[in-house]
C-alpha cells in the first residue's frame, strides 16, 4: 500500500483528495494536517466522514511527512516550498495543488503571485502536471505542480488545435465560469451566499492569475507564443467550470475535419470524452468525476471555432488530477480509484 498524507486538509482541496483516496485501492491515509481544526477529528469537520474516518488533524505538518510516501499539499499560494524540500529531502513525492510549481518563469511567479521563489533549486525539478501532455515526466517526477482548475478545463480543450498551421493568429479569447467552491471554504464578502446566489458576474477580467499558467502551456503545445484574452466568472453552482474558447481558423476547415483530429488526440484518453457534433457539454454530468467533456462547434460566416470544455474544479480541476497524477508517479493503472460516473439528472 502507498502511504498518503495530506497537509492543508480541512480546506476544500485537500478534504476532497481524502474523500478520493478513502477509496483508492493501493493506498492507505497514514495522517492529515490543519491549523484552525488541529486535533479535532477529520469527521467532526466534515460530517460526511462520520464512521469512515476519524483521523485527527496534525497541527505539525512534519509529523504527516515522516509518516508517508507521498504528500498531497492543498495550502494557500506561496507557503508549499519548505514542506516541498522536506519531503524530496526524505526521498519522497510531492504534489503542490496551489500554484507555487507551475510557472517556469520565477519572474511571472514574482508578478502574479506577489512572492518570490526562494529555493530556486527546487523549482528545477518541478513537473506539470497535466497527464494527457506531460504523462512521460510525470512518471519520472518526485515534485509536481498540480494545474490549475481553469487553466485544466482551457488546455485540453485547446491541446488538439494547437498546431500552428490552423490559426488565423494566436490570439484566443477564453471566457470560463467556475462553481463558489473554486474560491476555497474560506469566506469572503464575494462569496457569501446573498451575493452569488441568483447572480452572475465576471470578475478579474483580462487580470486573472491563471493567464501565465494558460499562455506557457499553450505556448509549449503550439511551439510559438500563445497569447489568451481570459475573462473568469463566478457561476453560483457548488462545483463544476465552463470554458468556451473562440479560435479564428487560418483557413476553411471543416468541423469534422477538427472533430476527427480531436477524437484522434483523445482516442486513449480515458478521462476526456469529446462529445458527437450537435451535443453541447454540460457541466451537470461531469460533476463528482475526473471528466473533462469537450464539445466543438463552428461559426461558418466568421470562419471561428468554438470549443466548450467541462470539468468538475474540484477533480478534474484539482483532487482527482492529483490522484491521476500520483498513480502514474507510482507505476499504478492511471484511473485507479477514479472510476466514478456523474449524475444522470
Ligand atoms: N478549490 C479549488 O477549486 C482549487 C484550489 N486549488 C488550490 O489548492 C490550494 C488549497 O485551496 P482550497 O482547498 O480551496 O483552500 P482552503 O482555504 O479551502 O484550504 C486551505 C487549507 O490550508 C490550510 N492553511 C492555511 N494557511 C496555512 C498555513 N499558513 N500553514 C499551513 N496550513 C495552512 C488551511 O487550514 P487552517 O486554516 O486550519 O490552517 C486549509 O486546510 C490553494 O493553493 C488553491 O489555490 C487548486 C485548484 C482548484
Ligand atoms: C471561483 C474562484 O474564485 N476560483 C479561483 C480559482 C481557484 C484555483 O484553482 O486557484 P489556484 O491557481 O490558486 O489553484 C480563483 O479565481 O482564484
Amino acid at each position: 500500500m502507498i502511504k498518503a498524507g495530506i497537509i492543508g486538509a480541512s480546506g476544500y482541496a485537500g478534504s476532497e483528495v481524502l474523500r478520493f483516496l478513502l477509496n483508492h485501492p493501493e493506498v492507505e491515509v497514514v495522517g492529515v494536517s490543519a491549523h484552525s481544526d488541529a486535533n479535532k477529528k477529520v469527521s467532526e469537520l466534515y460530517p460526511s466522514f462520520y464512521q469512515i474516518c476519524d483521523l485527527p488533524f496534525l497541527e505539525d505538518e512534519d509529523e504527516v511527512i515522516a509518516r508517508a510516501d507521498v504528500i498531497f499539499a492543498g495550502l494557500p499560494a506561496g507557503i508549499s516550498e519548505p514542506f516541498a524540500q522536506k519531503t524530496l529531502d526524505q526521498n519522497k513525492k510531492f504534489i503542490d495543488l496551489g500554484a507555487d510549481f507551475r510557472l517556469d518563469n520565477p519572474e511571472d511567479y514574482a508578478f502574479w503571485y506577489g512572492k518570490k521563489y526562494e529555493n530556486s533549486a527546487l523549482h528545477q525539478q518541478q513537473v506539470y502536471g497535466l497527464p494527457e501532455t506531460h504523462r512521460n515526466e510525470i512518471k519520472q517526477a518526485s515534485l509536481i505542480g498540480n494545474p490549475g482548475c481553469y487553466p485544466t478545463s482551457v488546455q485540453l480543450g485547446l491541446y488538439p488545435i494547437m498546431l500552428p498551421h490552423l490559426y488565423a493568429n494566436k490570439h484566443i479569447i477564453v471566457n470560463s465560469a467556475s462553481g463558489v467552491t473554486g474560491a476555497g471554504k474560506k469566506l469572503t464578502e464575494d462569496t457569501h451566499f446573498t451575493k452569488t446566489n441568483e447572480s452572475f458576474h465576471p470578475y478579474k477580467a483580462g487580470n486573472h492569475r491563471h493567464t501565465p499558467e494558460i499562455e506557457q502551456e499553450l505556448t509549449k503545445m503550439s511551439g510559438e507564443a500563445i497569447h489568451i484574452t481570459f475573462v473568469p466568472h463566478l457561476l453560483p453552482v457548488n462545483r463544476g467550470i465552463v470554458s468556451t474558447m473562440y479560435i479564428d481558423l487560418k483557413k476553411d476547415i471543416k468541423l469534422e475535419d477538427i472533430y476527427k483530429l480531436y477524437q484522434e488526440t483523445y482516442q486513449d484518453e480515458q478521462f476526456v470524452r469529446v462529445l458527437p457534433l450537435g451535443k453541447q457539454a454540460d457541466l451537470k454530468f461531469v460533476t463528482y468525476t475526473n471528466y473533462c467533456d469537450i464539445s466543438l462547434h463552428m461559426d461558418e460566416r466568421n470562419h471561428t471555432l468554438i470549443v466548450v470544455s467541462t470539468i468538475d474544479n474540484m477533480v478534474k480541476g484539482t483532487a482527482g488530477q492529483a490522484i491521476q497524477n500520483m498513480n502514474l508517479m507510482f507505476g499504478l493503472k492511471e484511473n485507479t480509484g477514479l472510476n466514478y460516473v456523474g449524475p444522470s439528472f
